[in-house]
């Protein structure tokens, strides 16, 4: 059974998928302060949110058992997304669940504010009948400026141009196809601060993105300029808004979301040339229910089938690209938990090689298996495929990865570099089609054997004899021997012996092998488990 708890008011009808399943306890439980959560958290698997409740670095300490945070909406600054990750807790969204709601609430403020219609509603319902003062300006034929063309940017953008109005946009990511294709022309920032009639800004809060539209902006904007945010409070900088507005250097703005949320008697919800809707895009009966049901379906599907769409800290994981790259994944993590084990101090640097096919593959997955490999020797199982390249980071490892598509001898290559100051230590890998993974080099040595759970690397002189009485004192201690593979450079030069034993073998064992004449060293590599 898996607990799940709702912090923040979400369509019940939404999350029916969770709440009937057998397998699922779901706790609503919406307002609770930062330590009512931290005292309960830790019973719980799934944590889902809104807006309202922050996920802090303490609740995420508390979070013992915690391993997804599911965020029924798009934005997911009130997560500590970067302390989420390093605790190994999977975060997704629900991405396009309100994407309709929110362009839509996004024309309703652009039509709002450019008709005057929440100022004429309250003077006429004070008694007024005022036609003069609430004179308002067309859309058609005006410049729209787009700042963040994604889901809702983009809507927005369609929804004007069914107004006839232009639209300029600014996004590192709209191609110039794409604009073309959807007749936007793109813009700098610059340009949109100077050319457009309305803006509306369509990002994330992001270090980048705060205040991007500031002081400066204000001032190469035009006087009439109509501003809008329904994205997230602090893109547009508050305090440069109001002095924009007060100055007349812009003309009015309307705002769904601000810096401090909830907004209350503010400087920016009195002002006469801003009207305000307090966090409503996302709120309708369609999109509430839309981002329930995605974070609903979601979590059931990650915790039955491990299945990830919508990770906001992890790489898209799927049953079906986990089967098809399956063979990689368990070779590559066994590849990190060799090559970890051959080297005697730790690693400064991993530098990771993919040749062939699989370099045209994403391997993100595999390069977080290989860093788990390396890494769950010291740190055990609190290493996961979400926190391994923080955690990898943390212990001052730098990686870097090459890839290939050139064959290296086979069809697909995988090859883990440890590296510091000392030494360094090669091993590569690959599947071989009908045989399956294998592991093929390591350092200069070409070898091909299976890797199994209780191993033995020799280095030893190529001599005659030396594999019997091994095998003898193997037989001593009660070992038996499952494979035995030799690599060498040249007949009697330094040579590798690569043993897959039933048993792992004791220090005793060991300290008997060693004493073999022509033995070098002797590695014992335990995994996890067999291939
Ligand atoms: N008011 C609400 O209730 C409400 C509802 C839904 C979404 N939102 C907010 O709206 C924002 C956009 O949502 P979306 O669904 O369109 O997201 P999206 O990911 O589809 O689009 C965001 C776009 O911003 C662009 N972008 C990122 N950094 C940028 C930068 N520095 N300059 C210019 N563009 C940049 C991205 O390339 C992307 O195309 C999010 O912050 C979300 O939280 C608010
Ligand atoms: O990012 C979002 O999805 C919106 O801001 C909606 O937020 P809400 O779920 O708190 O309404």
């Amino acid at each position: 059974m898996f607990k799940v708890i709702v912090v923040d008011p979400i369509s019940e009808e939404g999350l029916k998928s969770l709440t009937d399943h057998e397998q699922f306890e779901v706790d609503i439980n919406t307002g609770l302060s930062e330590s009512e959560l931290i005292n309960i958290i830790d019973s719980y698997d799934a944590l889902i949110v809104r807006s309202q409740t922050q996920i802090t670095p303490p609740i995420l300490d508390a979070a013992k058992n915690l391993r997804v945070v599911a965020r029924a909406g798009v934005g997911v600054d009130n997560i500590d997304i970067n302390y989420a990750t390093k605790q190994g807790i999977l975060v997704i969204n629900a991405p396009d669940g309100n994407t309709i709601s929110a362009t839509e609430h996004s024309m309703a403020m652009i039509l709002s504010m450019a008709r005057n219609i929440p100022e004429a509603h309250r003077s006429l319902q004070d008694g007024n009948w005022d036609r003069k003062k609430y004179r308002g300006t067309e859309l058609y034929k005006k410049t729209l400026g787009v700042i963040g063309a994604g889901r809702i940017g983009l809507g927005v953008a369609k929804r004007a141009q069914s107004f006839g109005m232009n639209i300029l946009a600014f996004d590192p990511y709209l191609s110039s196809d794409d604009a073309k294709r959807l007749e936007i022309t793109r813009a700098t920032v610059d340009e949109i601060a100077e050319q457009a009639d309305f803006i509306t800004v369509h990002t994330p809060l992001t270090p980048k993105t705060k205040g991007l539209v500031n002081e400066d902006f204000f001032n190469k904007a035009k006087p009439n300029l109509q501003i809008i945010n329904v994205a997230r409070g602090g893109i547009i900088d508050e305090d440069a808004l109001i002095k924009a507005l007060d100055e007349g250097k812009i003309e009015k703005a309307a705002l769904d979301v601000f810096t401090e949320e909830p907004a209350n008697n503010t400087p920016l919800t009195q002002h006469e040339k801003i009207i305000v809707t307090p966090h409503l895009g996302a709120s309708t009966i369609e999109a509430q229910e839309k981002v329930a049901v995605s974070v609903a379906n979601e979590i059931i599907d990650i915790f039955e089938n491990n299945n990830v769409l919508h990770a906001v800290n992890a790489p898209q994981m799927s049953g079906e690209v986990e089967e098809e790259l399956r063979p990689f994944v368990e070779l590559s993590r066994t590849t990190g938990e060799v090559g970890i084990q051959l080297f005697e101090k730790g690693p400064r640097e991993l530098k990771i090689k993919y040749h062939g096919e699989i370099a045209l593959d994403d391997t993100s997955l595999i390069t977080r298996q290989l860093v788990m490999g390396v890494l769950q020797q010291d740190l055990g199982d609190h290493v996961n495929l979400i926190n391994a390249l923080v955690l990898l980071n943390e212990q001052g490892v730098t990686y870097q990865i090459e890839k290939n598509s050139k064959k290296y001898g086979f069809s697909n290559y995988i090859e883990l570099e440890l590296v510091n100051k000392e030494h360094s230590i090669k091993i590569g890998s690959t599947v071989l089609n009908g045989y399956g993974p294998r592991i093929v080099r390591i350092n200069d040595y070409p070898v091909d054997f299976k890797p199994e759970k209780h191993m033995l690397l020799i280095h030893h002189n190529d001599q005659p004899g030396i594999v019997g009485k091994m095998g003898q004192i193997l037989g001593e201690h009660g070992i038996n021997i499952a494979s035995m593979h030799l690599g060498r450079h040249s007949i009697g030069g330094e040579a590798l012996m690569v043993l897959s034993i039933d048993d792992e073998a004791s220090e005793e064992t060991i300290a008997d092998l060693f004493a073999i004449e022509g033995f070098q060293s002797i590695n014992k590599v335990e995994l996890n488990q067999s291939l």
